[in-house]
């Protein structure tokens, strides 16, 4: 099976500050991947570079095997931790916004995914509570027909009971082709959703795995090996 991302020695220099030392893994089709990793580990930054907003120091992406041109960005949906719509805008108009902005937006999905997550249509952007505005921001996410999703901390402002519910209900792709790569800080919530992770230490990743091989190998949770390793009390 070819590989829909592929990161080779991919390194990020802020001044003196090396924050990514040489990332290397590979994302498969259709699989819903965690990156996990301490504040400050950098995986915002690897967002960034892979939604193409910052241009690494060095290395190389592969998305299906080719570089990522401009003309195959679009392929690549990117939600960061904050949402970029304007705060004046009513939710409906922000769907507009979105279909005007990307060519690869289904409006008529985003209405449906708004409804899924109970989005009100009629509220103003600014007005939302943040666990609203996000849950937004998602469902204009998932409507973009893209290979690779790329979410920072998806639904952070919501509990972790309905984080869960709606994670599962809004990431189950009927095509199972799509691959969706999200940081979070929220291990045990997230898990669940979650078929494969990454950790992220020290700059590289230390370890890509799926989760179901880490309950096998190690008899723990991913939270509980995730606890292990970035505590010291245990290995990869
Ligand atoms: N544009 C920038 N210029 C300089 N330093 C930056 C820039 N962006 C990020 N950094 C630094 O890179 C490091 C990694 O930041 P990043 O936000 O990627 O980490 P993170 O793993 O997403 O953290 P958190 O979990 O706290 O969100 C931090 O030391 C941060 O200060």
């Amino acid at each position: 099976m070819s590989e829909r991302l592929e990161v080779r020695g991919v390194y990020q220099d802020f001044g003196e500050n090396r924050v990514l030392a040489g990332c290397d893994f590979t994302l498969s089709p259709g699989r819903i991947v965690g990156l996990l990793g301490h504040n400050g580990a950098g995986k915002s930054t690897l967002l960034k570079i892979l939604s193409g907003g910052l241009r690494p120091t060095g290395g190389t992406i592969l998305l299906d095997g080719q570089r990522i041109t401009r003309k195959r960005r679009p392929q690549v949906a990117y939600m960061a931790d904050h949402i970029l719509l304007p705060g004046e805008l009513k939710v409906k108009r922000g769907v507009s916004y979105y279909a005007d902005l990307f060519p690869n937006f289904d409006p008529a999905r985003a209405d449906a995914l708004c409804e899924e997550l109970s989005v009100p249509g009629e509220q103003r952007i600014s007005l939302l509570p943040k666990g609203m505005a996000e849950r937004l921001d998602l469902a204009l996410l998932l409507s973009r027909d893209a290979r690779l999703y790329l979410l920072d901390e998806p639904l952070g402002g919501v509990d972790p009971v309905e984080r869960a519910r709606l994670l599962r209900m809004v990431l189950d792709f009927p095509d199972g082709e799509r691959t969706i790569l999200m940081a979070t800080h929220l291990v045990h919530d997230i898990e669940p959703v979650l078929d494969d992770v990454l950790f992220l230490r020290e700059g590289k990743i230390c370890l890509q795995a799926s989760a179901e091989e880490i309950r096998a190998q190690y008899g723990q949770s991913v939270e509980e090996h995730y606890m292990a390793v970035f505590e010291g009390g245990g290995g990869v």
